[in-house]
Formats: C-alpha cells, structure tokens, sequence
C-alpha cells in the first residue's frame, strides 16, 4: 500500500536542521473554534498526489493564498517530495500569511514533528488508521510541549480506538479511505463518535462545489480542501 510505503520511507526524508520559523504558534484549534459563520476552510497546498491529482492551475504557490488567503481559516502543507511534490520550503513560505499551518505529511516521530516546527508548521498530522494509540499519545504530548496542535485522522471506525484526546487535539475525518485510496464516506455514521469527544472536528477530502451542501458541514468546525480549490473550483455554502 502506497501509504505503508510512505510511512516506511519517513527514515529516509531528510529533516529541517535549522529553524526557519518566522512566527510564534498560531494554534490551528483556536483559528477553528473561533471562525464564527461556519466551518473554516483549510486550503491545502500539493502539487501531485497518489490518487492522480496533478496541480495544473496553481503553480505558484505565493499567487494561489495570495488570491484566497481572505477565505480561509489555516493552510495544509504536504513537504513530501516524492508522492505529493512537496518541499519544507512551502511551509516556509506560507508563514508570511499569519494563518496557522498544518503540516499534513504522515507523521511517526518526534524528530518529524520538530522538523515541522523548524519549517513553520503549528500543527502536524496523525493517521489513527497507521499508528497505534500508544504512538499517538506519545507524538500528541511531544507536540504539546512545542506548543503545537495535532490534527488526529481517522478513517476506518476500528482506528477510533487510537484517538488520544487532548487540549492541543482536533479530530479529522477523512473521507478517502487511504488504504484503497477510494473516496469511501462514512461521515453520517462517524461524526457523533467523533464529536463526543467534545472536541472540534474537521471533514477532510474529496469536498467540492457539487457536493458541499450534500455533507452536512455546518456541523464540522474545519473543512480540508485541495485539490477541487487548486483546481479553481469556487467553494461557497
Ligand atoms: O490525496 C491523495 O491522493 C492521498 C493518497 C494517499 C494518502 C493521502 C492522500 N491525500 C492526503 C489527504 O488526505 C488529502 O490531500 C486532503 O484531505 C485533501 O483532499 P482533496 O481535497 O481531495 O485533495
């Protein structure tokens, strides 16, 4: 599975040594509860992804927020160079818009959320469906003390059991099954689960102008956008 091989390869990516944070935290859970008309959109950055998405309409990174950054609540950042064409020096770059960053590579180390913060990020990305509850709780507290917020992911209903509340914890659900990649929505089942954990939860993937009033947003406090915004799609509700 293309997620495992990524997972496996995490040892090899070559991490921030210097910190080129320009900014202090900018908690990604704040942005969210407090956007008053609806769920914040976090706009995420890539310029491919195992799925077949290829960036065509928004090379330049800076000209894409600069034309969106007044609707969005946060930026996702994938760094991953080899799957989804990424580079820390986005979330570098991003930093200049005062929006929190959320660096969306499939974090498994402590070294890697560091590296995050070295490169601008407020906020990391853990998958319940590829880490055990142990390794979320321990990666969860690691952030925790570098002030960061951990956006923790689920899928499949049998990974709900890897959720490690906490106060610096937003839960996601993601509508792509990262197994098959499939766009497997399960969100009507998940989301009272997900939200008797009283904490905010986002709706990521797969969300465009044809079925964003088919999913039940305004429940969400988050929505995570890429590729139908990178596209030019126009998301209104
Ligand atoms: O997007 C993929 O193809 C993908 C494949 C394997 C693992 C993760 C993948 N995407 C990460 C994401 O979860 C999405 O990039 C993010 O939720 C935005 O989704 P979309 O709006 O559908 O681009």
């Amino acid at each position: 599975m293309i997620v495992d091989e990524i997972y496996s390869k995490n040892s090899e990516r070559k991490l921030q040594e210097f910190n080129m944070r320009e900014r202090g935290i900018i908690s990604l859970k704040d942005a969210l509860e407090k956007n008053q008309n609806g769920p914040g959109i976090i706009a995420e950055y890539k310029r491919k992804s195992p799925s077949g998405f290829s960036n065509k309409s928004n090379t330049d990174i800076l000209k894409y927020f600069d034309g969106i950054q007044r609707i969005i609540a946060g930026i996702s950042i994938l760094t991953e160079p080899q799957y989804f064409g990424g580079t820390p020096l986005d979330a570098e770059a991003v930093q200049c818009y005062n929006k929190p960053i959320l660096i969306k590579d499939f974090i498994s180390s402590e070294s890697m959320i560091k590296s995050s913060y070295m490169s601008g990020g407020d906020a990391f990305l853990l998958i319940c469906d590829f880490l055990d509850y142990a390794s979320i709780k321990k990666l969860v507290q690691y952030g925790k003390k570098l002030g960061m917020d951990a956006l923790v992911e689920v899928h499949d209903p049998a990974s709900v059991k890897n959720i490690f509340p906490d106060e610096n914890v937003i839960l996601g659900y993601n509508r792509r099954n990262l197994k098959t990649l499939k766009m497997e929505d399960n969100s009507e089942e998940m989301y009272d689960n997900l939200k008797s954990y009283g904490l905010p939860v986002v709706l990521e993937s797969g969300i465009n102008h044809e079925n964003i009033n088919k999913l039940h947003i305004e429940k969400y406090q988050g929505l995570l956008i890429g590729s139908s915004l990178l596209s030019g799609d126009t998301i209104r509700w």
